[in-house]
């Protein structure tokens, strides 16, 4: 049997019990520009695939997930090329036709939700798979309002799971209301849409993040959204065509997120991550910051490929804990795992609910982040949708498990770069997922993460 692999980020510098080490010590420090958008990714392939003509996106992640989707996006029947370093090319043929082999999403929720809602709306046959994390994941809150729309599914393993079969076409638009707030669940009700005689509607009672909307607009399609009390109405009519078009992704606001984190807690800290996406629907976690009494500030606001874009820069701040608004959580939803460790070196409680949505991820969110904290000496409480973080010494000198997942691997090494003893993550390939380069990152900034 061979050794799991690890990575351990080593203190880069301690505070002790608030009282910052004497000078000398290491901090870390530059500019760095974070991977492209995840989400914006996976559809900038996605759409391409589904349009008539050539896509051109610049800045495109080349993570796993959004890979496993350049590979799908091809199987469907469009030509993708990569031209260089984040540049990419995809010729759609103007619809998806059936592949002759198994759609493996690998560990993306994302992209195995919209390329089913895709597909759905084109007379096909596809088997859709993923890696362990992603058979564990539930289904049914796409199938279901995919199934309502016409498209047939056969589980070819578990009830609710993937692998499963999905047969296509002959589609009729539907209103659905979201119990949750989820853009995957929307996107995969639109995309179908596109092919469905009528008009898709999809109401959210609160809001997600809109990129979908967005970047069908880019596309050429028309998508009607109008603000419905604390949320979005969004009207889709059937039929729509789309046309290739250039995409320009941003930096992504959810892996940024790591290099600031890092800057927040290891004193003497001033990191600056360039073109980090601002939609608002993806900025909670810096509201969340700067409530937190954080030395945050955004500067060189522009707009690029359709998205508020903007330099953040973070400096290393004495934290105080907070409850975070519930209503907020959709716009920050996968930043929660950071939030908690930056949240161990603040004073006081920071509490964190209305986030149920964390447990059906790459993994048990909560229930990891709440067994990593505990086991680097930091005081968690777990609630069924929550947790709650008291700040204090982190003692760190723990190895964790992460079960495959990019966002709890990452958290914990950037609790260790501030904690008293090294931090240690099991099985940290997944990092690979979202941000690829995310160590070589970290230690251009003076962090020490090695295996
Ligand atoms: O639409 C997207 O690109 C995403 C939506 C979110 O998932 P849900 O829609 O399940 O909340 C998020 O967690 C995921 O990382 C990306
Ligand atoms: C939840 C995530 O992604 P996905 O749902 O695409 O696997 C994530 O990246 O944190």
């Amino acid at each position: 049997m061979t050794a799991p692999s690890t990575l351990t980020a080593r203190p880069v510098s301690a505070s002790l019990n608030g009282a910052v080490r004497a000078s000398g010590d290491k901090s870390l420090r530059g500019a760095v520009r974070a991977p492209g958008d995840k989400s914006m990714s996976h559809r900038s392939l996605i759409f391409g695939g589904m349009a008539k003509g050539v896509t051109e996106i610049e800045g495109l992640l080349e993570g796993d997930d959004i890979l496993a989707t350049a590979r799908a996006v091809e199987a469907f029947g469009a030509q993708v090329e990569r031209l260089g370093e984040g540049h990419w090319r995809v010729k759609g043929q103007g619809g998806f036709r059936s592949p002759g082999v198994v759609i493996d999403c690998g560990n993306a929720g994302t992209g195995v939700r919209l390329l089913m809602g895709a597909a759905a709306g084109y007379e096909l046959s596809a088997t859709f798979d993923g890696d362990a994390s992603l058979r564990k994941r539930p289904m049914k809150r796409v199938t279901g309002p995919l199934a309502d729309m016409g498209a047939r599914f056969d589980w070819n393993g578990a009830e609710d799971r993937v692998p499963l079969t999905l047969d296509g076409g002959g589609l009729k638009a539907i209103e659905y209301v979201q119990t949750v707030a989820s853009a995957q669940i929307k996107s995969a009700i639109l995309l179908a849409g596109l092919n469905a005689a009528g008009e898709t509607v999809v109401v959210e009672p609160e809001k997600s993040r809109d990129h979908t909307e967005r970047m069908l607009r880019a596309f050429g399609a028309m998508v009607d959204v109008t603000e419905e009390g604390e949320g979005w109405r969004i009207r889709l009519k059937g039929g729509q065509k789309l046309t290739g078009t250039a995409v320009a992704v941003p930096g992504d606001p959810s892996s940024a997120a790591f290099p600031l984190a890092a800057a927040l807690i290891v004193p003497g800290s001033e990191v600056t991550v360039e073109g980090v996406m601002l939609n608002p629907q993806r900025t909670g976690l810096f509201d969340t910051w700067i409530e937190m009494g954080a030395d945050l500030t955004i500067s060189k606001r522009r707009v690029s490929g359709g998205e508020d874009v903007g330099d953040i820069t973070a400096r290393y701040s004495e934290l105080k804990g907070v409850t975070v608004p519930q209503e907020r959580a959709a716009s920050m939803i996968d930043e929660y795992p950071i939030l908690s460790a930056v949240a161990a070196y603040a004073q006081g409680r920071t509490v964190m609910r209305g986030i149920g949505e964390m447990r059906v991820k790459e993994s048990d969110r909560i229930s990891l982040m709440v067994a990593g904290l505990t086991a680097c000496g930091v005081a968690v409480e777990e609630e069924a949708e929550g947790f709650i973080v008291t700040g204090g010494p982190v003692g760190g000198g723990a190895t964790v498990a992460t079960a495959h997942d990019h966002r709890i691997a990452m958290s914990h090494l950037i609790l260790g770069l501030a904690a008293e003893a090294p931090v240690s993550v099991l099985d940290p390939e997944m990092i690979a997922t979202s941000f690829p380069g995310f160590v070589e990152l970290m230690n251009g900034l003076g962090a020490e993460i090695a295996s």
